[in-house]
């Protein structure tokens, strides 16, 4: 991923750690739901390329991206859970609305992965406009979705390298 190559589909996949016995949780939004479900395939698609066990991944839906953080929340308080992903569209409206859900979603995520001691994605699109997100969801610019997933992956492999005893 680069802005380069400003393709959100396009990593590198060198050294990546078995996640076999590794489960994950996607938390899904279900404002925009045209463009989330395609974020959820993109997602779910790519673990299970690259190694995760479709009975390791876990999905919940919530209504919207502002209720993203809660619902991670509750996925990344399980002690089997290794990772969670949050995949929502916010679009730009006519007030300020957006940047509202936008900012609290971003801190509360990063808060919560700090908080549980585990990944907890963000994979929040924020596009000024329908197009934008299309492109950003399987289009022209891939897909946030496999984005998202893919740096689960790394970041279950990061935390394995640094705290499991060799
Ligand atoms: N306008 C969008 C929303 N709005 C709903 C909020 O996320 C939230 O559910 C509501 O404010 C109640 O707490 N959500 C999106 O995911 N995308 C939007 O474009
Ligand atoms: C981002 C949203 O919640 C959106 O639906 C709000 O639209 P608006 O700012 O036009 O009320």
């Amino acid at each position: 991923m680069s802005s380069a190559d400003k393709n959100l589909s396009v990593f590198n996949t060198a050294g990546l750690p078995d996640i076999s016995n590794k489960k994950f949780a996607i938390v899904v939004a279900e404002w925009n739901s045209e463009i989330t479900e395609k974020l959820f395939e993109g997602a779910y698609q790519t673990l299970v390329t690259y190694g995760a066990s479709e009975s390791n991944i876990e999905r919940g839906n919530v209504p919207g991206s502002f209720e993203l953080t809660l619902g991670a929340h509750w996925f990344a308080q399980r002690a089997d859970i290794d990772a969670v992903i949050a995949l929502g569209v916010v679009i730009q409206g006519e007030t300020k609305h957006n940047d509202y859900i936008n900012h609290a979603v971003a801190q509360g995520i990063t808060n919560i992965s700090i908080q549980n001691n585990k990944p907890v994605i963000f994979g929040v699109l924020t596009p000024n406009n329908m197009e934008q997100a299309i492109d950003r969801a399987g289009g022209a610019f891939g897909n946030k979705g496999d984005e998202a997933a893919m740096t689960a992956i790394k970041m279950v492999g990061l935390k394995d390298q640094v705290f499991v005893r060799k």
